[in-house]
């Protein structure tokens, strides 16, 4: 296929299965989040795990809501993204707690007001929850098109460990890549989990 095919094709899948996620009634999307909170919380990686990075949900995405408040009753540091306020096209990682101020940035979602001493470097995090609009079964994500997770995953080690959360209908047999796309150790849907080796860089 040729770049711009490619490139295209992209398009039409993020386009398409934003439209069908945003479709989701209220009643799904809660029944989804829930599932989803049960099987993270449910894995054996969750003990070990103390910081996280998650995300605050928008357009349809898996609510982060459940997991949000399961990760504060079982004590583990959450981290939200920002956008950088220089650097375009990268993301900061700020601490988020129940008091923490939220604002929404210029892309139409919410993330904490930037506060420098609370910024925590993302090579320390013990895993990146990533938002996505689509994935495949090789653990290839799409998301919104700015490239922000790609970036943030290009210098990052393979001891961070890096999740997706999506709905079923967000799976695809294989996606059209580009070799920049960073893959996944491991997608939650509400009917199942998705694992990969993770790869040495
Ligand atoms: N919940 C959530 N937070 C996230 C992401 C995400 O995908 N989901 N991101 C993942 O990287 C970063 C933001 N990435 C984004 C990339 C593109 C667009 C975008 O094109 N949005 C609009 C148009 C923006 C506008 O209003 O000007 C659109 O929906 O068409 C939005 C966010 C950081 N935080
Ligand atoms: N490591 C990188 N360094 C520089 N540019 C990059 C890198 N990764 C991706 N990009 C650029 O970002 C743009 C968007 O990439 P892509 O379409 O894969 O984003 P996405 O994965 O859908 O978005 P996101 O990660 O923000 O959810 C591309 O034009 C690509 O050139």
């Amino acid at each position: 296929m040729s770049e711009s095919s490619c490139q295209h094709l992209r398009q039409t899948i993020r386009h398409q299965t934003r439209e069908r996620r945003r479709a989701l009634l209220d009643t799904q999307q809660q029944q989804a989040a829930t599932a989803v909170c049960s099987r993270f919380t449910a894995h054996p990686n969750f003990a070990n795990t103390h910081a996280i990075a998650l995300y605050l949900s928008v357009d349809g995405e898996l609510s982060t809501a459940p997991l949000i408040e399961a990760c504060w009753q079982a004590k583990k540091q959450l981290y939200l993204p920002v956008l950088h306020p220089f650097c375009k096209g990268h993301l900061l990682f700020q601490r988020y707690q129940p008091h923490t101020t939220i604002v929404t940035n210029r892309l139409g979602i919410n993330e904490p007001q930037l506060n420098c001493s609370e910024v925590h470097p993302v090579n320390q995090l013990d895993m990146v929850i990533t938002p996505l609009v689509a994935f495949d079964r090789q653990g290839n994500r799409l998301g919104m098109g700015g490239g922000f997770y790609d970036r943030t995953f290009s210098h990052l080690g393979s001891h961070v460990q890096r999740v997706g959360i999506a709905h079923d209908l967000q799976c695809y047999p294989k996606l059209p890549t580009a070799i920049w796309d960073q893959p996944l150790n491991r997608i939650f849907t509400p009917s199942e989990l998705f694992e990969w080796p993770a790869k040495s860089v």
